[in-house]
């Protein structure tokens, strides 16, 4: 079987790559980035190393690549594929839809045989995103067509996944762990293979809003109370107690959450955010918080994993003192190599705070003036922040 991968990044080699490849699909590598594309063209696969005592490595096969740009070749790629993956970062899904719907199309002119397309992305339902971005490109006829030959199925992804240069080449360095989360329920009745070495679920949201609410919310506390704090790694912050202390304090308020609205068993989520923190606290990884906090319009948008959960414990009447500290800190976050955390910074330097995190965050009401005042007093003196009662 012949899938079709877009993003041949950390992930995509590291996660998606790897598990297709497990599941006997050969992969077709589609990016932007020419480099990488040449790369697993010249070796037909890539390295896999594992962050473990002994970095064991394992090569990946039966891989080529092309540019996203080259589009009679997508039209070939697509036209045979029996599976389309992407994991290229959230705001990329809307740049990748022509060039997808464009090859779906020619396809079907051929071959009508049905297809999954599985987004892969850090946000709730990217695959949803991405269907929504793909109709726009469709008329009324082939929007039938799609209807009826095309799944997007909505998934979540988990693993640390990095990447070293080595000999001019670059090789995908991963933590072991790793979950692939698919929703059952969207995937096309006529397509008559599973993948293995995942999970199905037939309902995608606690699993989704687990991984953005707990895992992630996690990371980007430690990346931007680091920042702060003027640390380089997530592992360099984790060994500061109080930093630890309100991100620790941030989870057991997120925890409160899923206990109320899924009824989900506290000691089941207090293991999970404790090996959440071992796998970020892991002295054999290196992760640094530019990666970390990348893109922070996006991460403290609405429903991402910073004011997303804040804004639920505010409408359930749950304490949420420190998540208000997290996302003060990010708002604080600037990075010069970041475009988006200047034009955060370039924001704030033009209109008031107030009406920042209001339009950035969507917030309103107490919660905006919590946040704002916590935002206030941080910028004053960051100390300030270990003060108030933190810790949940
Ligand atoms: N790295 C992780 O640990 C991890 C874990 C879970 C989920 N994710 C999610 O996976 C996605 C990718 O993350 P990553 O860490 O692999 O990022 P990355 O930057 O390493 O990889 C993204 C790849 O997509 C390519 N790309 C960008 N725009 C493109 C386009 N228009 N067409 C084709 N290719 C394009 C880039 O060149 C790059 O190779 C993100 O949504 C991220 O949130 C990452
Ligand atoms: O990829 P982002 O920018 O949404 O978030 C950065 C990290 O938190 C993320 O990549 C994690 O490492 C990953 O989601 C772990 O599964």
């Amino acid at each position: 079987m012949k899938a079709v991968h877009f993003g041949a990044g950390n992930i995509g080699r590291g996660l998606i790559g790897q598990v297709l490849h497990n599941n006997d699909f050969e992969i077709c590598f589609v990016d932007t980035f020419y480099p990488i594309v040449e790369q697993l063209n010249q070796d037909n696969g890539y390295w896999v190393e594992y962050i473990n005592k002994n970095r064991t490595t394992v090569f990946i096969d039966q891989i080529h690549a092309i540019c996203i740009n080259d589009l009679q070749q997508l039209i070939k790629e697509i036209q045979t594929a029996d599976l389309i993956t992407t994991s290229v970062g959230v705001n990329n899904l809307e740049k990748i839809a022509p060039a997808m719907t464009e090859a779906l199309k020619k396809r079907f002119e051929q071959n009508v045989k049905p297809i999954n397309i599985l987004a892969n992305e850090n946000v709730i339902n990217a695959s949803t995103l991405l269907k929504r971005a793909v109709y726009q490109e469709l008329d009324k006829i082939s929007r039938q067509l799609f209807d009826t030959y095309v799944s997007f199925v909505d998934t979540s992804i988990d693993r640390q996944a990095l990447s070293k240069e080595e000999t001019a080449k670059s090789i995908a360095v991963v933590e072991p762990y790793y979950e692939w989360i698919i929703n059952k329920s969207q995937w096309h009745p006529n397509v008559d293979f599973e993948l293995k070495d995942v999970t199905y679920v037939s309902e995608m949201e606690p699993y989704i809003e687990r991984k953005l609410f707990i895992v992630n919310a996690a990371h980007a506390a430690f990346a931007y109370l680091g920042a702060l704090f003027d640390c380089q790694t997530i592992q360099e912050v984790m060994e500061i107690p109080d930093i630890l202390n309100i991100v620790r304090g941030f989870l057991t308020e997120n925890q409160e959450y899923f206990v109320k609205k899924y009824q989900i068993n506290q000691q089941e989520l207090e293991r999970f955010i404790e090996n959440t923190l071992m796998r970020q606290g892991n002295p054999q990884l290196e992760d640094s918080i530019e990666r970390v906090g990348r893109s922070p319009l996006r991460k403290l948008s609405t429903d991402d994993r910073l004011v997303g959960p804040v804004k639920k414990l505010a409408n359930l009447g749950i304490s949420h003192v420190n998540g208000v500290k997290v996302i003060a800190a990010a708002y604080l976050y600037s990075n010069p190599k970041d475009e988006e955390a200047l034009a955060l910074q370039q924001l704030l330097r033009e209109q008031s705070a107030l009406s920042v995190i209001s339009n950035v965050s969507g917030l309103e009401g107490t919660l905006l003036e919590e946040v704002e005042a916590m935002y206030e007093q941080i910028k004053k003196n960051k100390e300030l922040i270990f003060q108030g009662g933190g810790n949940a």
